[in-house]
Order: structure tokens, then sequence, then C-alpha cells
């Protein structure tokens, strides 16, 4: 069979290849396989709703989640239909230092006490430690919290900069996070090592005990020159009402390291503008600033974007980026590459989930078959004319210095360069503009980088999934349950305000992109519809097996094989697309049961945010994940793979959920043993969610830690219960 293979050269040197995956063939085939068995299914579910023998109200809600169920199959299957999976050259990749494109970096954080300065400091390490000529390097920093706490411990990461950048070049660290490098224990030690470990630790405390206190004292700023600056904190300033700071805290043409053989990277840290009368976006708002603040000063023709806990764990991953980037036969539509996101610190099984398999490996590839793969807001490498208009029209910003392609040669501490970064970082800045509509990263989504990724692709920009052995970004996943369905539950909201959009993908994305790709962001824009089948699933017939009206057909009936096909094939299917892609079973069963979890808490909960906000009975932010764990417990618990749930309304369905699936199973083996009638698949499904919610049987009755599921739900939960049992009398009888 021919096997197309895609091999790209400059000078006769390969930087990248393409191929499709082994997979694709097999898949498509069992594609149709399981298309027929839907069609069948819907047959069949018409028979029903017309000669009627289940009540109406059963049939309806089957059918209705049945619909759900297939277009979110369909909208895998999209992005099953062409996987591919990319190698790049980076060794190939032959541009002398001064040749090498400048490179801006971004770096978001927005609160000290929920994103320790600490992990803000070894992010902007990693990344200005690169193996790339450092002349070309600017970290930008944006800090949203405007908070000195910040600005202190990136001085004090300027300052070590200096030590670290010659050490990791010397000595070919493979680890430039200093904190992932010093709390190694692979290497042993050198002298030097061991003294820049002291070093780094006494930063670590001095920033650490600068966020303690609570301030910045005098006595800790060494460099005269910082001195003035921390005066701005005055009574007035707080996170929701200050003035623009921004302060180069190190300059490519005059710091070097100390024995002045390395020059070291631009650094700059950016607070903009708050006013609470002005919108600010979050983190969209925070990186349109930065794409106008460096454009102003360095205005590099590549951006790497970075949430503060992604630090870079692979010191060649921008020569990865360049591969594609500087192709001259793809670059001019190349909107930008991609890397996943990649954890440290997961449990052994990763019970919540959060590697996010589906979301960062098995579709990306999908995508990048396609047009490529979806912004997933940090670990990417934009080409700055994405933000301009499509590849093919070039929408021009208010002002020349902010135009794209201006090469920006003035000394970044110039006097008006600096006064128009603080001008374009005001928060009037943005009134009667482009910015956020045409320009930049898109306003209207929590979801900002799923959203501006979107509208990129439809103005037909194409991406590249990058993704190499050693992973190039790493990041820290939630490690409590109510962490990480909080996260997902401000992902719902987000999807649904593009849902509810007028760029809703199933029209505008499938009339700018085409049927695989719009459809294939279906798969996200709808992730809060996911929740409907949940529950219905998850309730209906458990209640009807309680009295006891069968929903689904019984054993004799040769459509139950059609429930047996369909469900395992499903599965199945899940099973080989997580495998293939490196995942492991304890990982995968993990996986679906988190997203049962979500779809009784984060997607619901969702829906019900996203109405009341839409209908202006609430207003709901951008919550930041934590990502401090000193909760010494709670870690425990997480590497034993124990569920945290602690006290939270969104645990409330599921736990009825359990409880009525309980009594269904064990009421269902009753009437097995003492009539010797069944109703398989309704037990079946029961004991599958059964063994889904051992943890949670576990969480209410047997454990005493702080970690259980508290008293008041699972009470609340048990009345529940009795109402939907009361309920059903009514409806199922
Ligand atoms: O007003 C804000 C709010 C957030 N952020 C930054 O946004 C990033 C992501 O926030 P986080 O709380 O870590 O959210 P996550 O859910 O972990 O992030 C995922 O989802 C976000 C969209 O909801 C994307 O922006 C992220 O890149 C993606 O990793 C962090 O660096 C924040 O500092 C801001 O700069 N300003
Ligand atoms: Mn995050």
């Amino acid at each position: 069979m021919e096997r197309r293979h895609r091999e790209h050269a400059v000078d006769g040197r390969t930087l990248h290849t393409c191929h499709p995956c082994r997979r694709t063939v097999p898949y498509r085939i069992y594609a149709v396989v399981h298309t027929c068995g839907i069609v069948a299914l819907m047959y069949h579910h018409v028979h029903s709703l017309l000669t009627a023998n289940t009540p109406l109200i059963i049939t309806c809600l089957l059918l209705l989640s049945d619909i759900v169920l297939t277009f979110m199959w369909a909208t895998a299957t999209c992005l099953r239909f062409n996987p591919v999976h990319r190698t790049e050259y980076p060794e190939n990749y032959a541009a002398q230092p001064e040749d090498f494109p400048k490179l801006d970096v971004f770096i978001c954080t927005a609160d000290p006490y929920k994103e320790p300065p600490i992990m803000v400091v070894n992010t902007a390490l990693s990344v200005m430690a690169y193996d790339y000529p450092s002349d070309k390097i600017s970290v930008y920093v944006s800090d949203d919290g405007g908070s000195s706490l910040t600005l202190f411990a990136l001085m004090e990461a300027a300052k070590f900069s200096k030590h670290w950048l010659p050490f990791c070049k010397n000595n070919n660290v493979q680890d430039r996070s200093p904190e992932v490098y010093f709390s190694s224990k692979s290497h042993s030690w050198s002298d030097e090592a061991e003294k820049l470990k002291l070093m780094y630790e006494d930063m670590k405390s001095r920033v650490e005990h600068v966020v303690e206190s609570g301030k910045v004292e005098t006595a800790f700023i060494t460099a005269d020159q910082f001195r003035g600056i921390f005066d701005l904190w005055t009574e007035k300033f707080t996170r929701h009402d200050h003035p623009t700071v921004i302060q180069v805290l190190q300059n490519s043409v005059t710091d070097m390291d100390d024995t002045k053989t390395y020059i070291m990277p631009n650094l700059i840290y950016v607070s903009r503008e708050k006013s609470k009368v002005s919108p600010h976006h979050f983190k969209a708002g925070a990186l349109n600033t930065l794409l106008r603040v460096s454009g102003v000063m360095t205005n590099s023709p590549i951006i790497l974007t970075l949430d503060c806990d992604m630090y870079s764990n692979n010191p060649v991953a921008p020569t990865h980026a360049l591969c594609y980037l500087t192709d001259p036969e793809i670059k001019t539509g190349l909107g930008f590459v991609q890397f996943p996101q990649k954890f440290q610190g997961v449990s052994k099984n990763d019970i919540y989930a959060c590697v996010y398999k589906r979301l960062f490996d098995i579709n990306s590839i999908g995508f990048d078959g396609l047009m490529g793969p979806n912004h997933v807001g940090t670990g990417c490498f934009f080409n700055r004319r994405v933000f301009y208009g499509g590849p093919s029209n070039l929408i021009l910003p208010e002002i020349d210095e902010l135009k794209p392609d201006r090469i920006a040669k003035k000394s970044i501490k110039a006097q008006d360069v600096l006064a128009l970064a603080h001008n374009v970082a005001g928060c009037v800045y943005e009134h009667n503009t482009n910015w956020g509509t045409k320009i930049g990263f898109r306003y209207g989504s929590l979801v900002e980088d799923y959203y501006t990724g979107y509208r990129l692709h439809c103005k037909g920009w194409r991406s590249a999934f990058c993704s190499p052995k050693r992973a190039a970004f790493c990041g820290d996943v939630p490690k409590s349950l109510i962490d990480v369905v909080s996260q997902q539950k401000r992902w719902a909201i987000g999807l649904l305000e593009v849902v509810f959009s007028r760029y809703c993908p199933i029209i505008y994305g499938v009339k700018s992109m085409g049927l695989l790709m719009g459809v294939g962001y279906c798969q996200y824009a709808f992730w809060a519809f996911w929740s409907l089948p949940v529950i219905v699933y998850g309730f209906l017939p458990q209640l009807a097996l309680l009295y006891g009206v069968s929903v689904f057909p019984k054993s004799s009936d040769p459509w139950f094989w059609l429930y047996i096909v369909l469900f395992l094939g499903a599965y199945a299917h899940d099973l080989l697309d997580f495998v293939l892609e490196g995942g492991n079973y304890g990982g995968w069963w993990n996986d679906q049961r988190m997203w049962s979890i979500r779809g009784f808490s984060s997607f619901l909960f969702g829906f019900i945010e996203f109405t009341l906000k839409t209908l202006n009975l609430s207003t709901n932010g951008f919550n930041l994940t934590s990502k401090t764990n000193d909760d010494e417990e709670q870690s425990k618990r997480y590497e034993q793979e124990i569920f945290d749930f602690g006290p939270s309304p969104m645990f409330l369905p599921m736990t009825t959920a359990a409880i009525v699936n309980l009594l269904a199973l064990v009421w269902g083996l009753y009437g097995l043993l003492a009539w010797g009638q069944g109703v398989v698949l309704e037990l079946m499904l029961a004991s599958f969610a059964v063994v889904n919610c051992l943890p949670i049987y576990e969480a209410m009755m047997l454990r005493k830690d702080e970690g259980k599921l508290p008293k008041r739900i699972c009470f609340l939960a048990g009345i529940l219960t009795f109402v939907l049992i009361v309920l059903g009398f009514f409806f199922l009888k």
C-alpha cells in the first residue's frame, strides 16, 4: 500500500518529516462499521417511539443522549481520519548564530499566592538559558497580579542568570530549570554545581521570605538602579487598579556574565495598567499587551507563549520550531507551531486524568493531518504576522511601530521606546481598535487559547504539531479533584461561549475550514454537552430498573447485541487511541472515569453558570488554577491515588448517581436471583458504574481524612436519591 511520507529539506538537509499513522486504514474501515451500527440504533429508537412500548419520556431522553453521543463520535472520527506523526532534525538546522531569527518569549502570571514567584523565576530561567543566541532572546513577563513580589523575584532571577546561563552552556545541562536540576538525584555534583546550588537555595529563600512577609523591604534590594521602582507600590496601588509598570531587568546590549564571555538575554517585567472601569480580558488581554509592548521594544518575528507553570525542559525546543517556521516551502502560511503540554509529578495512573492525553496528544496528531493542531495556550511558537490578519490579507495596526515586519533598531531602554511601551500597555489603548477582534488574541471566551487558534485556522493559517522525544515544556497538574473540576468548568464555560457565538464551529468553522476541521473543532466546543448522555445513562435506566421497567432490549432480543457491540466498540477504540499514543491501561481506566465525573460536575455546572452569565445573573471570571501544594496530607493522598474530594456542590450529582447505581444493582441482582429473570443490559450498566464509583463509596463511608466526602454532601445526595425515586414513580410507572 502506498504510504505518503513527506520530507522537507533545505539545501539538501532534511529539516522535518511527516508520516501518516499506521492505524489510519483500519480506523477508517471501523468507522464505516460503527456508522452502520449507529444507523441501526437510530432506526431502533424511532421504531420504539412509534410503537411506544416504553414510556415516551424514556425513549425521548435516550434518543437525545444517543444523538449527542453520535455527534461526539463523529467529531472524534474526523480527528481519526488522518493522524500523522512528525519528526524534526534540529541538528540539520544550519543557520549561523547571527542568522537565527529574534525570539520574544511571553510568560504570563497573575497572582503571587496561587502562582509562587519562584516558579515564575524557574520558567524564566529555563527559557533564558536556551541553546539559542542569547542576544536574540527577549523574555517578557506579564504580571496581572501587579505584584512587587513577582518583580522582586525576577530581579533575583536576573542576578542568578549571570551564573546559571554560563553553567548550563559550559556543562551542557539538559534540565534548564534550576529547581528541576537541583532536585534531581541522577547526576553527580561538581564543586561548581554545589556552589551554584547554594546560590540558588539562597535566592529561593529570599524570594520565599519576601512572599511570606508580603512586601519588599528595602534591605533586600541590592542593585541601586532598582531602588526607586518599588515606590510605585503606594497605598492606592491595588491589583485591580494601578498604573503600568514596565521594567527592563536585563539588557542584552549591556549585560554580560561576570567573566564577560556570555551575553545575557533581555528580561522585561510588564504589568499593564488596570482600572476597575475597563475590562481587561484576562489572559488574552495580557497577551495582547505583551504583543504591543514587545512590538515596540524588540518586535521579534517569532513569539513563544508560556504559562508561568510551564518551564522549558528541552534546550533546543526553539530550533525544533524553527525547522518549520523557517522552511521556505511552508513558512508563509504557517501560523504557529504547537508543542503538547507535558506534566511532571503525575501519579502512577494519573487518577485525575490530568495529562489530558486526548487533548494534548491524540487529537493533536489528528488535527495535524488536516490543517494543524489547535492552540493550547502554552508552549506555542507563533509567527508574529499571524496576529495581523490572514496569510494574504495583512491588517495594519493603528500605529506604525506595531507593524509585524518592522525592524526594531533602538535600544529598549531609550526614553521614547519606554514611553510608547507604557502607552500601549494602558487600559484605554484598545478602545476603538481592532485588538481582540481582528488583531491579536481574540476576546470573548474564557478559553482564549482554543478560540484564538480556531479563529486563526478559519482565516486560513496552518499550524504544525511538534512533540520531540524529550518533552519541550513541562508543568504541574492540579492535585485535588476540586481543582480539576473547577478548571474544567472554566473550560466548559469558555467553550460554550464559542458555541453560542456567531463563530460556532459547526457553521462558521465548517464554512471556513471544511468539514473535517470544522467538525473536529466541535469535539471541544461541544464539550459540555457530554453531560447530557452521562447524566441520562447514569440515572434513567437505573431508576427504571428499580420500578421493574426495562429500557434496553432483553438479552433474548437481537437488538441486545447491537448495544453490546456499540459499547464495546466505542470503549475499545478509545482504549486503543490511548495505548497507541503511549498511555497505560490504568491511565485509561482513570481517564474514562474522569470523563463521567466531568459530566456530572464540570460540564453540568458549566452549563448552569454559562446560562446564568448569559442571563446576566452572575459574572464569573477566570479562576486561576492553584499551583501551590503545601498541603502535605493532600500530596500524600495524591501519590497514593486516593481521591481528594472536599466540600463542593459540584460533587453532589455524582454522589447521588453513585447511590442510585448501587441501589439499582442490588435490586436487579435480587430480582435475578428471586425471579430468575434479569434485565441484563441495565445490570451491566449499573455494575460498570458501581465499579467506577468505588472511590466514592469509600470516600462516603470508610474514610476519615480531610479529603473524604463531607457528611453534608452525602446527606443531600441521600435526599436527592429519595426525590428521584419518588419522581420515578410518577414518570416511569
Ligand atoms: O487574568 C488572567 C488570568 C490568567 N492568566 C494566566 O493564564 C495562565 C493560565 O491560567 P491557569 O490558571 O494555569 O489555567 P489552566 O486551566 O491551567 O490553563 C489552561 O487553560 C487556559 C484557558 O482557560 C489557557 O490559557 C492555558 O494556557 C491552559 O494551560 C496562567 O499563566 C495565568 O497566570 C493571566 O495572565 N491573566
Ligand atoms: Mn495552568
